[in-house]
């Protein structure tokens, strides 16, 4: 298990991570032919869709991986587990997007790297850890940052800045 610390909530909304995802499909269209996309779950699934759309991609498989154990009350992972591959996919990647929503530790970028290593591996957002594991990513947030993603949000009452350090911990 690997402790981490995050002092930092970067909030994402749907309409920011809609922009990235098509930042991130015209990257990919001006890098050549692909013949699909391969989805890291579940985090990979909602980029692929947009990633599929936009550049009129119909061929689309998974990786589907476990990982983080979301243990505290504020939906920041606590600690990293071994990474258990429930689905993997034939073939060495060639030709296809191997996409996932972010690069954190490298942990799961080191690992769907060696079962796919032809793949072209590409995030919308990036810690610099995880960084010199991802051929293209669209943001870079610092290593210290909890990226919150649209999925995982519902309104609610918003507490002041000065106050979230108690929460962070
Ligand atoms: O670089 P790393 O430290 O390995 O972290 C990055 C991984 O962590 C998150 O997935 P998570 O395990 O939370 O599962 P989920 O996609 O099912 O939410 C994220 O979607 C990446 O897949
Ligand atoms: O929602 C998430 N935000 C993050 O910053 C992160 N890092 C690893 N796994 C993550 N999941
Ligand atoms: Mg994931």
């Amino acid at each position: 298990m690997t402790e981490h610390h995050y002092r930092m909530d970067f909030p994402v909304g749907w309409e920011e991570l809609h922009r990235n995802a098509r930042a991130l499909a015209w990257r990919l269209l001006d890098k050549g032919q692909w013949n699909g996309i391969i989805a890291i779950t579940r985090g990979g699934l909602v980029p692929a869709a947009i990633l599929a759309r936009e550049m009129d991609i119909r061929m689309i498989d998974t990786i589907c991986v476990v990982s983080y154990q979301k243990s505290d009350t504020y939906g920041t992972a606590a600690a990293q587990g071994d990474l258990t591959v429930l689905k993997g996919v034939a073939g060495d990647g060639e030709g296809m997007i191997l996409i996932d929503d972010l690069v954190d530790t490298g942990k799961t970028a080191r690992h769907v790297r060696e079962m796919l290593p032809k793949a072209h591996f590409a995030t919308l957002y990036a810690k610099p850890a995880g960084k010199p594991l991802v051929d293209t990513f669209i943001t870079e947030v610092s290593q210290d940052t909890w990226i919150r993603f649209p999925w995982d949000m519902e309104h609610t009452f918003s507490t002041p800045l000065a106050e979230r350090p108690k929460m962070l911990g």
